[in-house]
């Protein structure tokens, strides 16, 4: 019998999310959880089930979660609430099976990689990390958890992002370069300096424009 897992969130991401998950069959989606929606409805197929009391009276049928939630920042604390209270859980990985994973490559609990996605040789992605489809992060790079690449990102190889950053469509960084943590690199940007921590950066070449709090919108 296949594990069965609960997806957190039923938004726009959740479906991408879902979708990779079924596409993968590695693990049955039991249902899921997101306390703005009723207990029954449907979401792309999938019953939501109800909140976290849910799971508090189900958690020995459930093999795993992923928390689908694309805000970065969100997603941590979903990530973190749920370890509190539900410390056994594990969370899942899904990886669409267009996506390229390299030899020594590694993919941190609870992230998903999307279609055409690659991740190159001995390339490290954190934990609860997204990279939608077509984005491509190359040898050697070293990526923190709960980061995000949209669509088409590219990074060259040995590249280093800190944990929160986002990197919104698009963007390209050559190798070597270093993003600290809880920045987000615009739009179609090309970064060729290194980013410090907590920054908003975009631009060709990218400049950073302005100083950016945690958890401060970007989507
Ligand atoms: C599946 C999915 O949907 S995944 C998500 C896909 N979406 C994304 O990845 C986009 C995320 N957002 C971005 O990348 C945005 O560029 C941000 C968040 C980095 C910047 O947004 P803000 O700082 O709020 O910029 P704002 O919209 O206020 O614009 C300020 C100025 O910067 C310009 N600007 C904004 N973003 C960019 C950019 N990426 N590159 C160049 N110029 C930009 C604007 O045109 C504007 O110029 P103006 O003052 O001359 O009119």
């Amino acid at each position: 019998m296949s594990k069965r897992i609960i997806i957190f969130g039923a938004g726009g991401h959740a479906k991408t999310v879902v979708d990779t998950v079924e596409k993968a069959g590695i693990y049955e989606i039991a249902g899921l959880l997101d306390q703005r929606l009723s207990a029954g409805e449907q979401v792309y197929g999938c019953t939501v089930l109800g909140s976290d009391d849910w799971l508090a009276s189900h958690a020995g049928t459930i093999d795993g979660a992923i928390v689908a939630i694309g805000d970065n920042w969100t997603r941590g604390l979903v990530v973190q609430g749920l370890k509190r209270k539900f410390p056994d859980l594990p969370f899942a990985t899904a990886i669409h099976p267009s996506a390229q994973i390299a030899r020594g490559a590694r993919i941190g609990a609870g992230s998903v990689v999307m279609a055409g996605a690659v991740v190159n040789s001995d390339a490290i992605i954190g934990e609860h990390g997204i990279l939608y489809p077509g984005t491509s992060v190359d040898h050697d790079s070293r990526i923190g958890s709960f980061v995000s690449f949209a669509p088409r990102c590219a990074t060259g190889g040995n590249v280093t992002i800190g944990d929160y950053t986002a990197v919104a469509i698009g963007a390209v960084l050559i190798h070597g370069r270093t993003i600290g943590e809880h920045s987000v690199i615009g739009a179609g940007a090309t970064v060729v300096s290194d980013v410090p921590p907590h920054s908003v950066a975009y631009g060709t070449p990218a400049r950073v424009v302005r100083p950016r709090a945690a958890g401060e919108r970007y989507l």
